[in-house]
């Protein structure tokens, strides 16, 4: 309600949009050594109204520097990557010749930080996996090598939008968050580009949904208001694709109400 001395609405007042810290991977651009972010995670934060900000590798050796940026964001998204996280973290041998070590450093620490925060995160694929080590569990290096299971990767000779054509089906676990965020679901297909997945998970997960070779397709966070990962790609056309618009705004939600509830604390 307006009183005399507020400013009449115009109707076109923009509601908060929630800033999403993201996560991004170490390059190589014209020989410099670069951060680099594909435009299409940007893109699905922009688009469910939130304003997504990239996060370098160097937050993680600057002591204090993640509880201080953690202050001034509301959610954290953290993207997949042809990379893949160093087993020694997972308490496997080994060496893994697509490392992203910065990349390893930062996710892990910004993950812990943020479920003891409460603050809101959403994963996919490799950011899933992320989710999985950062909380105790392990990780399956090559999947369709382990019995009983399919291939989960993409065929690369393909165009690269039919690298992310729907192509299995996940089944959500009844009574998670999934159920609850998409009530009209009991399974729907998805997009599969990773060699990785997940194996043993920390007692802080649960099981959100399953390929039907039984792999782990998606997981959160016990007693957090949203903290979900994904085995898949729902930031590819998440505009246009009914299940990920619902789980873009569901994250955007939490992270707004999130704000919210910290701004009425701070008042
Ligand atoms: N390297 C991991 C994770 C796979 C993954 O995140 N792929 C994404 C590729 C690029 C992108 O779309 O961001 C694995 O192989 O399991």
């Amino acid at each position: 309600m307006g009183n005399i001395f507020s400013t009449p609405s115009t109707g076109k007042e923009t509601r908060y949009r929630p800033v999403i810290g993201v996560v991004m991977c170490e390059n190589t651009v014209d020989e410099n050594p670069a951060l680099t972010v594909h435009e299409k995670y940007l893109d699905a934060i922009f688009n469910a109204d939130a304003l997504p900000v990239c996060l370098p590798h160097e937050l993680a050796a600057r002591e204090g520097a993640i509880d201080q940026i953690l202050r001034g964001l509301d959610g954290i998204f953290l993207t997949g990557s042809p990379s893949n996280i160093e087993p020694h973290l997972y308490g496997e041998e080994g060496v893994e010749e697509l490392a992203d070590p910065g990349r390893d450093r930062l996710s892990l620490q910004l993950i812990r930080a943020t479920l003891d925060k409460k603050i809101p995160l959403f994963a996919a694929c490799r950011g899933m996996q992320e989710l999985v080590v950062a909380t105790g569990g392990s990780l399956h290096r090559k999947v369709q090598e382990v019995p009983g299971y399919n291939d989960h990767r993409e065929d690369t000779t393909l165009p690269h939008d039919e690298q992310y054509a729907l192509v299995h089906p996940v089944h959500i676990e009844p009574g998670g968050l999934l159920s609850e965020l998409l009530p009209d679901y009991q399974q729907f297909q998805v997009n599969s580009l990773h060699g990785q997945g997940a194996n043993r998970l920390g007692e802080v997960l649960t099981v959100e949904a399953r390929a039907p070779d039984n792999l782990v397709e998606a997981v959160s966070v016990r007693n957090h208001p949203f903290a979900l990962g994904v085995q898949w790609h729902p930031e590819w056309h998440s505009m246009t694709d009914p299940v990920s618009r619902q789980l873009f705004d569901a994250f955007i939600a939490a992270c707004r109400k999130g704000h919210q509830a910290r701004s009425a604390r701070e008042e």
